[in-house]
């Protein structure tokens, strides 16, 4: 018997499905977010400066210089990665063809190339208006902002990728998740924290009021405790975000690297479902601070996906991956990521969870613990290779292979 049959028969005896739990695997997508192929600098200005209070560290050669060379990136990082994925873009990665166009103006005209390329590929796209990098944003402030004028361009440039993404929707015919995450907050402490929030609030409100196909588009806002050069005071912050997604009924976008790190995100997840319908989840790895590292298959991320599993969240749950990492090979950097997120997720899904339960349920947790802790050395590498196999992408290590002849014959030829 090989090695994959062996492993379904040894995951039989402890109750679990294999068959079932990879096709689970298989219809739950993982977006990829497009700005670690370029250190989210996007392509409406040469040399734009990144602002916000996120930085992308590293200046591994061979980083995409355009949304063509970013898309290629994508196809080659997509050809290794299991499942029907989705791709993430942010409205920078707008292409303006020479066109003097601002964010609060921009239509679906300046991502033609994007929803053709993912039309092409029948792969869903997700949608990020961008408040960072940019002149009105320049004091930190965007929604928030004192003046209303500055405001209104930024409400403006809500209510344009709503619309954007809504075409998205319509064109490829899969339901878009509009993530807003602005960095508006303060280096040193304010006195003034509820003037800002009733502003972001209203901000808010108006970008939302304007009526959107909810089978095409749904939008979540994404919380955060501080930013670089934003210690003091996110306007954003979880407790913000927490109270208008309830009120509001959004999506709650819940970064891994957006918490003190003695936070446990996995803990939360329950709590917040109770309360808000759905969640979008940014899988990152912070290191000491929002540092946005590569997902690597630690435990912080086998607890989130195993809290999402065992609540039975996953029609309730987007997974979508946020690091951006230029001191290594910013595609490898994509396929580690997403590879060890589906693997946390097929880890979680392989539990013997029935039987945990029920030892849980009779107050037995010796048991439990004894259960728990066996399972971890079930051939789940096996399955692994099964689910990499049949959805024709390299098993084991091979796909690094594939990444260096990349580099040499592509990557390394840019300046
Ligand atoms: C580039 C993204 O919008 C950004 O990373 C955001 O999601 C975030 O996490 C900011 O810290
Ligand atoms: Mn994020």
């Amino acid at each position: 018997m090989d090695a994959f049959n062996l492993a379904k028969e040894r995951y039989a005896e402890i109750g679990v499905d294999v068959e079932k739990v990879l096709k689970t695997l298989a219809r739950t997508p993982v977006s990829l977010q497009c700005w670690q192929g370029d250190d989210v600098g996007g392509f409406e200005r040469a040399g734009a400066e990144l602002t916000g209070g996120i930085q992308a560290t590293g200046n591994y050669p061979g980083k995409a210089r355009t949304a063509d060379e970013l898309r290629a990136d994508l196809d080659k990082a997509l050809s290794l990665i299991p499942g029907k994925n989705r791709v993430n873009l942010h409205a920078s990665y707008a292409e303006l063809n020479g066109k003097k166009v601002d964010r609060d103006a921009y239509t679906i005209a300046q991502f033609e190339n994007w929803v053709a390329w993912a039309k092409k590929r029948r792969i869903g796209l997700d949608f990020n208006p961008t408040y960072f990098s940019h002149p009105l944003s320049a004091d930190g402030f965007t929604l928030s902002h004192r003046d209303a004028g500055v405001r209104k361009f930024w409400i403006n440039h809500g209510i344009a990728c709503r619309k954007i993404a809504q075409e998205m929707g319509r064109r490829l015919g899969k339901t878009v998740i509009t993530n807003f995450w602005m960095p508006d907050g303060f280096k040193d402490t304010p006195v003034n924290r509820r003037e800002y929030r009733e502003r972001m609030e209203d901000s808010l409100d108006k970008i939302f009021a304007v009526k959107i196909d909810q089978k095409l588009n749904r939008d979540a806002v994404e919380s955060k405790l501080f930013g670089v050069g934003v210690e003091s005071c996110t306007i954003g912050s979880h407790e913000f975000y927490m109270g208008y997604t309830v009120k509001n009924k959004k999506i709650l976008c819940l970064d891994a690297g957006h918490f003190h790190p003695t936070e446990t995100l996995a803990d939360k997840i329950s709590a917040i479902l109770q309360f808000v319908p759905e969640i979008l989840l940014h899988v990152s790895r912070g290191v000491r601070w929002d540092s946005d590292h590569v997902v690597t298959l630690d435990d912080q991320t086998r607890a989130l996906m195993e809290e999402i599993v065992r609540g039975n969240y996953l029609d309730r749950v987007h997974i979508g991956m946020d690091f951006f990492d230029a001191s290594i090979n910013r595609l490898a950097c994509w396929v580690i990521g997403a590879r060890n997120t589906q693997k946390a997720l097929l880890l979680a899904l392989l539990e013997p969870a029935a039987q945990l339960r029920k030892y849980e349920a009779a107050g037995d947790y010796t048991s439990r613990l004894a259960l728990l802790e066996d399972a971890k050395v079930m051939p789940f590498g096996a399955v692994w290779d099964e689910f990499c196999k049949r959805n024709n992408v390299p098993t084991g290590h091979a796909w690094l292979a594939e990444v260096k002849a990349y580099e040499s014959d592509v990557l390394a030829k840019r300046a």
